[in-house]
Formats: C-alpha cells, sequence, structure tokens
C-alpha cells in the first residue's frame, strides 16, 4: 500500500499539472483520472479553442476532448471558462484540459500551441447578416491574433467567427504587421456549409450523406456560398428546379437556423460537429496524413480576389495545395460572379479595419 506522503506527492503532481501558472482551473476540478493518465504524456497535438464558454466553444470542447489526436487542450474565454474547464477535465479521455479566464490569460492559453480554434464573438439574431457583426467581432479577432502572432506564432489557425469573409482578412493583416503571417496556417472555417449541403443534397438524392461529398466554394455568407452542385460525388445530374432549390438552401442554411433559435443565437452544435471534422482534418494533415482534402476560405490566386474558399490540401504547413475549381456550368458562372462581386467589398472591409 502506498504511504499518505506518496499519495500526497501524486496529488500535489497533478495538481502542478493542472493548475499552471494563470490558469484558473478550480480545485474540486482537478482531481480527475483524465489527468491522471494524460500525466504519462499520451502522444498527440496542443489545441487551443478561444471562447470555448460559447454555444460553440462547449460542445466544440467536449469533441476535442474525445479527440485521439489531441494530447492538451486549453480552453479560453472571457467568461465561465473555469466552469467548462472543471466540467470537460471529468471526460475519462487522454487530452489533459487547462482552463484559462479573460484578457490576461491570453498568452498563457495560446502559448505551445499548434492549433488554434477560433468561435469567439457575437452571433446573429433574425434579421440580422453575417456582416452586422463585424462591429463587434472585428476588435475580438484582431486582439485574439495579435495574442497568436505573441504566443503561438507557427499555430495553424481556424477562425470561425463571423463574418468569415472579413475576419479572415483581419486575421492576415494582424499576422502581417506583426512579422508573422504564413498564409497556409490561416484557414475561414466553411465546414459547416459543406456538412449542410451534404445533408440537403444527400436528402434530394435518397442517400447517406456520409457517401456524398459537395464542393463549396467562394465564402461564407449568403450568395457568396457557392455550392458546385455539377462536381457532387457520387455523380449524378439535378433538375433546374432541385439546383434552384438546394443553392439557396445552402446558401441560407445559417439564417434557416438563426429564424428556428428566434433570437437565441444562430447554429451552434451543427458548428461544433463541422469545426470538429475541419480540426481534425488539420491534425492528421499536422502529422503527416496523406490525401486530406477538405474546403475552407483562405489566401488565394484560385480568382483575381486575394482570399477564396475552395478544396485545399491540409498536411504539415497547413493548407499546401489549393485546388482550382474545375469546369462550371452556366449556373455555377453565374453564381461565381455575384459571389466575387460581394466578396471583394468583405475582404477589403476586413483589410481596411487594421490598415486604417
Ligand atoms: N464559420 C461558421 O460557419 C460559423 C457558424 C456558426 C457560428 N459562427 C460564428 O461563431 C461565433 C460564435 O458563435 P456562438 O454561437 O458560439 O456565440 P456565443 O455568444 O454563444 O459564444 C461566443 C463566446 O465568445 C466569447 N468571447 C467574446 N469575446 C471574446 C474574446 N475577446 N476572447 C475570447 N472569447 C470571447 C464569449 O464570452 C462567448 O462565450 C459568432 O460570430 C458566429 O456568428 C460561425
Ligand atoms: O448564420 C450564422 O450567422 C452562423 C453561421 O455563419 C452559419 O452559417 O450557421
Amino acid at each position: 500500500m502506498e504511504s499518505s506522503v506518496e499519495a500526497n506527492g501524486r496529488i500535489a503532481r497533478i495538481s502542478a499539472h493542472l493548475f499552471p501558472p494563470n490558469s484558473q482551473v478550480e480545485d474540486g476540478s482537478a482531481l480527475s483520472r483524465g489527468d491522471c493518465r494524460a500525466k504519462g504524456g499520451a502522444p498527440g497535438f496542443k489545441v487551443a479553442i478561444v471562447g470555448a464558454a460559447g454555444g460553440i466553444g462547449q460542445p466544440l470542447a467536449m469533441l476535442m476532448k474525445m479527440n485521439p489526436l489531441v494530447s492538451v487542450l486549453h480552453l479560453y474565454d472571457v467568461v465561465n471558462a473555469p466552469g467548462v474547464t472543471a466540467d470537460i477535465s471529468h471526460m475519462d479521455t487522454g487530452a489533459v484540459v487547462r482552463g484559462f479566464l479573460g484578457q490576461p490569460q491570453l498568452e498563457s492559453a495560446l502559448t505551445g500551441i499548434d492549433l488554434v480554434i477560433i468561435p469567439a464573438g457575437v452571433p446573429r439574431k433574425p434579421g440580422m447578416t453575417r456582416d452586422d457583426l463585424f462591429k463587434i467581432n472585428a476588435g475580438i479577432v484582431r486582439t485574439i491574433c495579435e495574442g497568436i502572432a505573441k504566443a503561438c506564432p507557427k499555430a495553424i489557425v481556424n477562425l470561425i467567427s463571423n463574418p468569415v469573409n472579413s475576419t479572415v482578412p483581419i486575421a492576415a493583416e494582424v499576422f502581417k504587421k506583426a512579422g508573422t503571417y504564413d498564409p497556409k496556417r490561416l484557414l475561414g472555417v466553411t465546414m459547416l456549409d459543406v456538412v449542410r449541403a451534404n445533408t440537403f443534397v444527400a436528402e434530394v438524392l435518397g442517400l447517406d450523406p456520409r457517401e456524398v461529398d459537395v464542393p463549396v466554394v467562394g465564402g461564407h455568407a449568403g450568395v457568396t456560398i457557392l455550392p458546385l452542385l455539377s462536381q457532387v460525388k457520387p455523380p449524378c445530374s439535378f433538375t433546374k428546379e432541385e439546383t434552384e432549390y438546394l443553392t439557396n438552401r445552402i446558401q441560407n442554411g445559417g439564417t434557416e437556423v438563426v429564424e428556428a433559435k428566434a433570437g437565441a443565437g444562430s447554429a451552434t452544435l451543427s458548428m461544433a460537429y463541422a469545426a470538429v471534422k475541419f480540426a481534425d482534418a488539420c491534425l492528421r494533415g499536422l502529422r503527416g496524413d496523406a490525401g486530406v482534402v477538405e474546403c475552407a476560405f483562405v489566401a488565394s490566386e484560385v480568382t483575381e480576389l486575394p482570399f477564396f474558399a475552395t478544396k485545399v490540401r491540409l498536411g504539415r504547413g497547413g493548407a499546401e495545395e489549393i485546388y482550382q475549381l474545375g469546369p462550371l456550368n452556366e449556373y455555377e458562372r453565374v453564381g461565381l460572379e455575384k459571389a466575387k462581386t460581394e466578396l471583394a467589398a468583405s475582404i477589403q472591409k476586413g483589410v481596411s479595419f487594421i490598415k486604417k
């Protein structure tokens, strides 16, 4: 039987591991078996979620704690981070969870991190566009990216905060200013558009959504969300009515949820699912897996715009290869022109916010 001194020493060791300097995790949450196991050094990546106590952040934290590629999970928010951290840390999976609360702890939350996922910021209410969130979220994203530039300039960044069409250019400008910009490592998350497109197309085709792959290009707002229905896998064709129904439904999927939630926010659960699907792909890329391809909003030369969402191949350096659009039909070519006009203005708005 172990002596009480040995037992105390072990508890002290666990506590020291769980309560890094500046961590706000409370004592009660510290003594979890999940942390004992991870003390052994489960191999994996260090992931931070910024905005971890929010509607997306909480289920995202839960799902990332379940991801075997994650060894350390930092949960940062300006409110409620200790409670969410205590809760998640009791899950008996490998990742060590640490909580960080408030601006003074942002740098500690980000230090040593491989992948930063950012769902911080306000969500839409009915009647609002994503661009209406710019005023508040632009400043939030700037602050977080300044922290990333200082604490983990080589991390892959998955940016979820809306309006993505402007927040990604904001992040790029912050990183340029700091001298840390690597376009391959900055990815705007458009995975929810793909998830929705796969679901809605599968409904129309009478297939299992897991068998369907719909490329969605452009950006992440209204007409900038451009599903390429002519490139659906498995190969299939749609009537004009089906094409219009599917394109409208995919472009307005976010608004559908905002209206159904009737003032209580926007998509959180499907977004957390999509964010984890995308983060997992980024981690597999970081690990060196071959053939990891997903859609994302990235710095791009596919069109004349400086940012555009297309399929990208994810590797050790982030978005290592950016795929061309492929052949478009007439309906998609018209959609592309509309998408580019709106995207150009949103990108410029983001750039000017930092350059002003
Ligand atoms: N890219 C996408 O497909 C997609 C999908 C859904 C939602 N979103 C966007 O994600 C964002 C978050 O949505 P939500 O429903 O989780 O909102 P929410 O209000 O439920 O949660 C946001 C969280 O961010 C935190 N936060 C605010 N300022 C912060 C800061 N400076 N640093 C760290 N955390 C901060 C808040 O405290 C809150 O916990 C919104 O902008 C929303 O529009 C994007
Ligand atoms: O629609 C929103 O405001 C949230 C998000 O961008 C979505 O597509 O669900």
